[in-house]
């Protein structure tokens, strides 16, 4: 495991946690596909350190942080191991229609201890969450994240979502039917992606 290759100093206690997180999802893999088979030699570059750059977007923001489509626990389950090794106060909430899918979620979030709670249902039957943050990697265009995110985040809160190198087309895409602010990032995994950061969503 590549501690130095995260984008934050964590403690000794995080690494041996998100090592256990690798090491399950490795084992699950074998059974339900959590990631893409072709992705697990280079597991940690591409799916944890992918997830825990949007750490460096933890803030001062607490409460609840609703990771939607998380999948594998991507990247739900990395920031909360990160989270609660930085002592934050912040729950997170993991949305994920697939039931095996949500299990695994679920043994890795008790196996850890984690601030986590696991809805096994789809986005679109979740009541509004309120949510303090809100985040989805590999889930949808923006257009479709800006709809679950009008109906899921406080009027304060922020959305942050991983995207390829099609950002700035989804962009452009979801100002036909919604109006946000947005700042961009660059992603520390791949040159040609950004992280962008969304808030103040309201239909057009
Ligand atoms: C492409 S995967 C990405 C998973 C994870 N976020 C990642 O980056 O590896 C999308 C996930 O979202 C889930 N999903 C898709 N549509 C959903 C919906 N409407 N409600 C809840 N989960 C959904 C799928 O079951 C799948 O696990």
């Amino acid at each position: 495991m590549m501690a130095g290759d995260l984008p934050l100093d964590v403690s000794r206690e995080t690494l041996a946690k998100l090592e256990i997180y690798v090491e399950m999802l490795r084992k699950w893999n074998v059974a339900i596909n959590l990631v893409a088979k072709s992705t697990l030699e280079d597991l940690w570059q591409r799916h944890i350190v992918d997830s825990a750059q949007l750490a460096e977007h933890f803030g001062d923001v607490t409460g609840t942080w609703l990771d939607l489509g998380s999948g594998g626990g991507l990247p739900g389950l990395v920031l909360a191991i990160i989270a609660q090794g930085q002592g934050r106060d912040l729950h997170f909430h993991l949305v994920e229609s697939d039931l095996r899918k949500a299990t695994f979620l679920r043994q890795v979030a008790q196996r850890l201890e984690l601030p986590v709670t696991v809805s096994a249902v789809r986005i679109e039957s979740l009541a509004p969450q309120n949510a303090d943050v809100i985040s989805a990697r590999a889930l949808a265009p923006l257009k479709v994240l800006c709809s679950h995110a009008a109906r899921h985040m406080a009027a304060d809160g922020f959305a942050i979502f991983p995207k390829g190198s099609h950002a700035a087309a989804e962009i452009d895409e979801a100002r036909a039917i919604w109006d946000f602010t947005v700042e961009t990032y660059p992603s520390l995994t791949n040159a040609d992606a950004e992280v962008i950061k969304v808030k103040n969503i309201r239909h057009v």
